[in-house]
């Protein structure tokens, strides 16, 4: 296996192709916490896989979902590439492997990356647990880039406009919001989440930016969309409880999945 990050998501895509037998793939999904039950939505399974079958993936060190990848026909047949679950830079196996499926989707010939994810909301005013909101940007405080090197890439528009208005074609309800990522795995303080309403955050979470800036650097469209599961640290009376998150997920996938297929089918 190659020690450079990209050529090792070239020898990954090389493998997913003789894997799935799919020799280009259109669209990435990156299925966060909660969504995906909404994977269903997106097609029909061509074959499913464990990423451990691929170079450069781990087994995942959460149980469930996570370190499976899923070869999706949409209706509009197009080729999608679904991975059920991510990893994150709080398991501290650094950088690269955060964004290796991404890299490794947009070298299998992916130009359209789709991220979701479970955050905590900022705005108990305007937002309830269970809203999906899209990310119309985000702020990165993660102290990480995938990138390494005077590689200048510009993110004015990491979020596409397009696509959040394809999105808002399927459910003109959507909200948008400005994602905050922290490295985690603890939640913020109180003070932080009052830091990050000050900063103009709308969302916070553990996941999304590193993805999102790969994306990117490999020339992809970024769709985002979080699901709100729980106001963020001091917002509301009782501490954060990680089943409620999930619980809550599940409950508005079927929701998502719908939204989704659609931005996906275009
Ligand atoms: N950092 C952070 N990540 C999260 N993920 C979920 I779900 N809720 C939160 C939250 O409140 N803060």
């Amino acid at each position: 296996m190659s020690n450079d990050a990209y050529a090792l998501a070239a020898e990954a895509a090389v493998a997913l192709k003789e894997l799935t037998g799919v020799d280009s793939f259109d669209v990435a999904l990156v299925m966060g916490s909660g969504w995906v039950p909404a994977a269903d939505a997106i097609g029909t399974t061509i074959s499913e896989h464990r990423v451990t079958e691929l170079p450069g993936f781990s087994a995942p060190s959460v149980a469930g979902h996570s370190g499976v990848i899923r070869a999706v026909d949409t209706e509009s047949g197009r080729k999608a590439l679904i991975f059920l679950g991510r990893t994150h830079l709080y398991e501290g196996r650094g950088v690269d492997p955060v964004v290796h499926g991404v890299r490794t989707a947009i070298a299998a010939g992916v130009e359209t990356v789709v991220l979701t994810n479970a955050a905590g909301g900022l705005r108990p005013e305007v937002q309830n647990v269970g809203d999906p909101v899209l990310i119309s940007d985000h702020i990165n405080l993660t102290g990480a880039n995938p990138i390494t090197g005077a590689t200048f890439v510009d993110l004015t528009e990491v979020y596409s406009r397009r696509l959040r208005e394809l999105a808002r074609e399927a459910d003109p309800s959507l909200a948008e919001g400005v994602y905050v990522a922290f490295r985690g795995p603890t939640y913020e303080t109180p003070a932080e989440i009052r830091m990050l309403r000050a900063l103009g955050g709308d969302l916070v979470g553990m996941s999304t930016v590193l993805e999102a800036i790969a994306a990117r650097e490999g020339g992809a469209e970024v769709l985002g969309v979080s699901l709100v599961t729980n106001p963020a640290a001091g917002l509301a009376g009782t501490p954060l409880d990680h089943q409620d998150v999930l619980a809550v997920g599940r409950a508005t996938a079927a929701r998502m999945g719908v939204l989704l297929g659609k931005v996906v089918g275009k």
